[in-house]
C-alpha cells in the first residue's frame, strides 16, 4: 500500500463515548476533535458531527446506529475513539465498541441525569471489561442551578459504585459539547479539562504483545484490484506483514497471508495490540470471511459451540426481564463483533429469576472463537437480559 508510514511516537489508547440516547456523545466527539485540532493542528484534524454520523438512516433519524472511529492526540497520547450508539435498539453495536476500549467516556446529560441506557451501558462496561470510566456531565450549559449539577453528579457516582467502578474517584467533568463546537472559550476549556482528566486518570494499559495475535473482525471490504480487507481492533499480540493467519468461527476456518497492514490510512510493518488495523488478505474472496470471526495466528484459537459460563440475569430495575426463564430459553448471545442464538443447560436449577447469578451450560447454534474469561451479553427482543463470562470450554 503506497501510503505514508504510521509512526508510533506516543502510547496508543482506545477510548469511546457511551451513554443514553441523545445525551450528546456524537456532539462531544466532534467537539473533542475540534478543540484538539485548535490546540495541536499538526497532529489533529476536526471531524464535524456529520463526519461521524454518516449513514443515511443516521442522518434521517438523528441518532447514531453504527459505531464510528476517529483519532486524535493529546500532548502525551494517541487515541482512537469509537462513538457508540445510545439507542436501545443498537446496544449490540455498543457491545462491540465496548469490547475494544481501554476506557470509556460516559456521557450523561446534566438536564436529564442517569437514564435507562446510562445504567445499561455502565453494567455492560463492567461485564465486557471496560477497565476505566470517566464521566462527561454534558449539556452543562443548559443547567443554571449548580446544585442541580451537584445532584446529578452524586447520582452518577452512586450508579458507578453500584456496578463496581470507584464512584468516588472517577473524574466527573462538566462540559458542553455543543457550546464547545460553537467555539465558546468557557466550554472549549471544559473539553480541555476533560481530556486532561482522561490523560491523568486512565493509565496506559499493559499490552499483551507477547500473546498470540487476535483481532475480532468488525468489517470486511473489497478493495478493487487488491482483494479482501478485514478491519478491527487488535485485542492481543502482534501481526507482521507476511504472517499466515486464520479467520476462525461461524463456519469453516479460512487460511490466508497478511499482505498489507494499515491503521487510519497509514501503512504498518506490524499491527499490535490496541491498534485499529486493516489487514489485506491474499487470495480470499469477500464472501469467505465475515464479521464475527476472529483473525488469529494458525492453531492459536479454536471455535466452540458448547461452554460453561457464569451468568448474571439483569434485575427488572436494571432493565432485565419481568419473569424468570427456564431450561427451554433460547436467547441471542453477543460476543465481541457477533451474535449467535443458543440454548442453555441449567442442570439442577429450575428457574433463573431476574437478579440471579448462576452457573450454566450454553450450546450455540454456530461455533464462536473463544477463550475462558471472554465476556458476553444475552439479549432478547431488543433488550439486554443478562451478561456473562465464559468459565469452561466444552466442544
Ligand atoms: N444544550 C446542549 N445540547 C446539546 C449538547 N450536546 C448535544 N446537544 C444536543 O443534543 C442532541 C443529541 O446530540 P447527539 O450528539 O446526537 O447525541 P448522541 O448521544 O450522540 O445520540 P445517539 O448517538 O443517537 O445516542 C442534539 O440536538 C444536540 O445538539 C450540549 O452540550 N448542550
Ligand atoms: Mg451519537
Amino acid at each position: 500500500m503506497a501510503k505514508s508510514q504510521f509512526v508510533r511516537t506516543k502510547p496508543h489508547l482506545n477510548i469511546g463515548t457511551m451513554g443514553h440516547v441523545d445525551h450528546g456523545k456524537t456532539t462531544l466527539t466532534a467537539a473533542i476533535t475540534k478543540v484538539l485540532a485548535e490546540r495541536d493542528p499538526g497532529n489533529n484534524s476536526f471531524v464535524a458531527f456529520d463526519g461521524i454520523d454518516r449513514a443515511p438512516e443516521e442522518i434521517a433519524r438523528g441518532i447514531t446506529i453504527n459505531i464510528s472511529h476517529v483519532e486524535y492526540e493529546t500532548a502525551t497520547r494517541h487515541y482512537a475513539h469509537v462513538d457508540m450508539p445510545g439507542h436501545a435498539d443498537y446496544v449490540k453495536n455498543m457491545i462491540t465498541g465496548a469490547a475494544q476500549v481501554d476506557a470509556a467516556i460516559l456521557v450523561v446529560s446534566a438536564q436529564d441525569g442517569a437514564m435507562p441506557q446510562t445504567r445499561e451501558h455502565v453494567l455492560l462496561a463492567r461485564r465486557v471489561g471496560v477497565p476505566y470510566l470517566v464521566v462527561a456531565l454534558n449539556k452543562a450549559d443548559a443547567v443554571d442551578d449548580p446544585e442541580l449539577l451537584d445532584l446529578v453528579e452524586l447520582e452518577v457516582r452512586e450508579l458507578l459504585a453500584e456496578y463496581g467502578f470507584p464512584g468516588d474517584e472517577v473524574p466527573v467533568v462538566r462540559v458542553s459539547g455543543l457550546r464547545a463546537l460553537e467555539g465558546d472559550p468557557q466550554w472549549t476549556g471544559a473539553i480541555g479539562a476533560l481530556l486532561d482528566a482522561i490523560d491523568a486518570y486512565v493509565p496506559v494499559p499493559p499490552r499483551e504483545l507477547g500473546e498470540p495475535f487476535l483481532m475480532p473482525i468488525e468489517n470486511v471490504l473489497t478493495i478493487s484490484g487488491r482483494g479482501t480487507v478485514v478491519t478491527g481492533a487488535v485485542e492481543r499480540g502482534t501481526l507482521r506483514l507476511g504472517d499466515t493467519v486464520e479467520a476462525v468461527g461461524l463456519g469453516p476456518t479460512v487460511t490466508s497471508v497478511a499482505i498489507g497492514l494499515e491503521t487510519f490510512g497509514k501503512s504498518l510493518e506490524s499491527a499490535e495490540a490496541g491498534d485499529n488495523a486493516a489487514v489485506l488478505l491474499r487470495g480470499v474472496k469477500r464472501d469467505e470471511i465475515r464479521r464475527g470471526q476472529v483473525l488469529v495466528l494458525p492453531g492459536t484459537v479454536q471455535p466452540h459451540r458448547r461452554f460453561r459460563a457464569q451468568l448474571h440475569a439483569l434485575s427488572t430495575a436494571e432493565g432485565g426481564r419481568h419473569t424468570p426463564f427456564a431450561a427451554d430459553y433460547r436467547p441471542q448471545f453477543y460476543f465481541r463483533t457477533t451474535d449467535v442464538s443458543g440454548g442453555i443447560d441449567l442442570g439442577e436449577i429450575q428457574l433463573v429469576h431476574p437478579g440471579d447469578t448462576v452457573e450454566l451450560g450454553v450450546e450455540l447454534a454456530k461455533p464462536v472463537a473463544m477463550d475462558v474469561g471472554l465476556g458476553f451479553a444475552v439479549r432478547e427482543g431488543g433488550h439486554t437480559v443478562a451478561a456473562g463470562t465464559v468459565t469452561e470450554l466444552l466442544d
